[in-house]
């Protein structure tokens, strides 16, 4: 709702309050409107400050209501009303001017910004535009190149950058709402003529084509697939060639284009997901509202290989006095530099001070005794860091939270090393470690919900999105990436190639193709994981060679490893590159020659694969995947995973994450399509539905909001 007050006797006030952010919900703009014709008829009324209650402007449209019946007066009229009017209105910006809020604002006549504040267009990040009038108004206010940064790229602006791009009239340190009386006192009577955005005409500047053209080009490079922000461009193109009238009806059409679209409802439900796993749940009953973390001032870091460097820079920068520990004294000085390499270019990015001073550098894990949290990023090696859990059992303090970072490994059998094994949880960082944004914190069995709450408070002060998950093999993420590699490797068996697989992946809106990913991290990572599992057989020719344990299992990584190709690092994996180290990829002839005879060699008879098999096969086996681990109760809601996959994964945010795609899909079809390729290939694992998926499906493919009620609920054992 809106509050209405006067105050200094003629200035009529109208707060927004509609807690956290002040959303424009119905209410909201009810109260607005009615409140606006209140002020303009009380004649001892001559001028309006508009503001919102808790220091908070506005966040924009209210983003709960969008898949609802739109009810309540819609945001067009409102802000043509509030630009009408015969009396001054003024903008007072606390906090946050965002999207629709940001529109409020420009429909003042003038506004005045705390030096807080921060404002912009961020619809595009929701697969929207500004549809209500931000796409006509901004431009002639700022010009054209600036407003097409802004709106294509939804990035946030300081108050002093508003400033200085035209689009606030003044800011100020003190209280902004105060200023904003004083100022709208100040222009009472003045005419109002010049102060319509609306009635701007739209500068044109000289090479106006090239402009549109290079933001589109750059939309069309960064946007793999979503189609907001050219759709942005487009509306911003209707505001320079048509009058402003008819720009809002073309800024309309393309709203709704976008309004009803699949990727929008995807963003927005990524939108809350990523808010949601905040409040995390474990499969013992464990929650983020009944467990208090503890407090951690000093953290350790065991090993200093490229994740152990990243851990360290995230936690100091995050202002933890944080011990790095690398037991060999040239490792230790080279870490030592690199680390300060990383965090002069982290200052110098982000304009923050240098955070050397809260790094101590140590060859001994005895200098770990006092802190209150160690990380340990050594190898990914089990017997490794068992030593290491038993030496931090013995040396750490009591109460000292001991976290592993592994990629899959068994926390609980780590646990079982120490003394305190409810003080042991894994974090699952992503590299390189200081720039990824998602962090797996894996909670064993035993693992204490104050532990599990630390780990996951830390994460959120390091900047990252954290996502709580148990203990398997593989964990929530890489426990996916299996059945999809494992169906990529198939198909190259089957007749594709690598080059084939990464396109349709790549148009499906991934950054990079499953095989130029494991270019990138490395065959070699995945060879070693395989020959401790034993599934590296010495002699892989013949049939046996493609069964393992039953079931049938490609060696063709194996192969390549043993060839010495390892990916970008040897210049050659599954594509090639002009050196090692090289980051191009070209399809590599003696690849397809090797195929060619691998199929020969194991009586493979090569067929044309479509596209929609390889897009169905790798995501709907990564997808049923994802099924058996809620329906195990690893993850605890759809949320969790697609929060994993499109934070860790480089799956196209655009489309939500895989349960919120295989929900777009439709359950039934996700079924339907596996059973299908089950059928014409029963050798081949993972294609068989999980029951849970089944289950879904049978019961009339439910909203995703609405499967946790069909998740068995977890039974508390604390
Ligand atoms: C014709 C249509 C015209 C215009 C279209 C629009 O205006 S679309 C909406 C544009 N606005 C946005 O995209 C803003 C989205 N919000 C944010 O970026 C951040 O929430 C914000 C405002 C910067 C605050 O960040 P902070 O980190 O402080 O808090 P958090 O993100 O956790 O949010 C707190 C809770 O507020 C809820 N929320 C935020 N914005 C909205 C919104 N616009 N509508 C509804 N709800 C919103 C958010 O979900 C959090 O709630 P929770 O229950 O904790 O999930």
């Amino acid at each position: 709702m809106a509050l209405y007050s006067r105050v200094s006797g003629s200035v009529g006030m109208i707060t927004l309050q509609n807690p956290p952010v002040n959303a424009l919900s119905a209410a909201v703009r009810q109260g607005i409107v009615d409140m606006m014709h209140r002020a303009l008829s009380e004649p001892e009324v001559k001028s309006v400050v508009i503001c919102g209650q808790n220091g908070k402007f506005c966040g924009g449209a209210d983003i709960r209501e969008f898949g609802a019946k739109m009810t309540g007066p819609p945001l067009v009229p409102m802000v043509h009303l509030i630009e009408a009017a015969s009396k001054p209105v003024v903008a007072a910006i606390e906090g946050i001017a965002l999207g629709g809020g940001l529109e409020l604002a420009l429909s003042c006549h003038y506004r005045i910004a705390h030096s807080k504040a921060t404002l912009g267009f961020p619809e595009v990040a929701l697969g929207l535009l500004p549809g209500a009038g931000g796409t006509q108004r901004l431009p002639r206010l700022i010009g054209v190149p600036a407003a097409l940064d802004l709106i294509t790229t939804g990035r946030h602006v300081t108050a002093a950058e508003a400033r200085q791009l035209g689009i606030v009239d003044e800011v100020t340190d003190l209280n902004a709402v105060d200023a904003a009386v004083k100022f709208a006192q100040s222009v009472t009577g003045k005419s109002l003529d010049a102060r319509r955005i609306s009635t701007y005409p739209c500068p044109r500047p000289p090479d106006l084509d090239a402009i549109f053209e290079r933001a589109m080009q750059q939309v069309r490079r960064s946007a793999r697939g979503a189609i907001a922000p050219g759709t942005c461009v487009q509306a911003v193109h209707a505001a320079v060639t048509l009058p402003y009238a008819k720009g809002m009806e073309r800024e309309r059409e393309l709203f709704s284009l976008l309004f009803t679209s699949g990727q929008a409802r995807a963003l927005q439900y990524y939108f809350f997901a990523q808010r949601a796993v905040s409040r995390w749940s474990t499969a013992n009953g464990a929650r983020w509202d009944t467990s208090k973390p503890r407090p951690v001032r000093k953290a350790a870091v065991i090993g200093l290989g490229t994740m152990g460097r990243g851990i360290t820079v995230s936690l100091a920068q995050a202002g933890f006095s944080v011990v790095a520990v690398e037991t060999q004294e040239q490792q230790l000085s080279e870490a030592k530099q690199a680390v300060s390499g990383m965090l002069e270019r982290g200052a110098k990015r982000r304009g923050v001070p240098l955070a050397h001073d809260k790094i101590k550098y140590s060859c001994s894990v005895q200098a770990v005794a006092d802190v209150d949290l160690v990380i340990e990023a050594v190898f990914e090696d089990m017997a490794l860091k068992k030593t290491v859990f038993q030496q931090l059992s013995a040396i750490c303090k009591p109460g000292a939270l001991l976290c592993t970072n592994t990629s899959g490994l068994d926390i609980d059998e780590l646990a079982s090393q120490t003394q305190s094994p409810e003080l042991v949880v894994g974090m699952h960082f992503f590299a390189p470690a200081h720039v990824m944004q998602l962090l797996e914190v894996v909670y064993g069995p035993r693992s204490s919900p104050e532990v599990v709450a630390t780990a996951m408070q830390m994460g959120k002060k390091m900047g990252k999105v954290s996502v709580a998950v148990g203990n398997c093999r593989g964990f929530v993420g890489n426990r996916m990436l299996k059945p999809y590699l494992e169906q990529a490797f198939f198909l190259l068996e089957e007749g594709a190639t690598p080059e084939q697989v990464d396109q349709v992946l790549e148009e499906f809106g991934f950054a990079m193709g499953v095989f130029k990913v494991s270019d990138l991290s490395g065959l070699d990572v995945g060879w070693k994981v395989r020959k401790s599992d034993g599934l590296v057989s010495p002699a892989s020719t013949g049939t046996s060679a493609r069964i393992r344990g039953g079931s049938r299992y490609s060696p063709l990584g194996d192969l390549l490893c043993e060839r010495g190709r390892f990916g970008q690092k040897t210049g050659r994996g599954w594509f090639q590159y002009d050196k090692p180290g090289g980051r191009v990829a070209k399809p590599d002839p003696w690849l397809h020659g090797f195929l060619e005879e691998y199929r020969a060699q194991h009586g493979l008879v090569a067929r044309r694969i479509d596209h929609q098999e390889v897009l169905e096969r790798c995501l709907y086996a990564l997808i049923n995947e994802g099924f058996q681990i809620l329906q195990d109760g690893i993850a605890a809601g759809p949320e969790d995973i697609d929060v994993i996959y499109v934070l860790g994964y480089g799956w196209p945010r655009h489309r939500g994450g895989p349960m919120f795609y295989a929900g777009q899909v439709g359950l039934d079809k996700v079924v339907e399509r596996l059973e299908h390729y089950q059928q014409i290939h029963p050798d081949v694992p993972g294609l068989q539905p999980c029951s849970l998926l089944r289950k879904l499906a049978a019961s009339g493919n439910p909203a995703i909001h609405k499967w946790r009620e069909v998740i068995q609920k977890p039974r508390s054992q604390l």
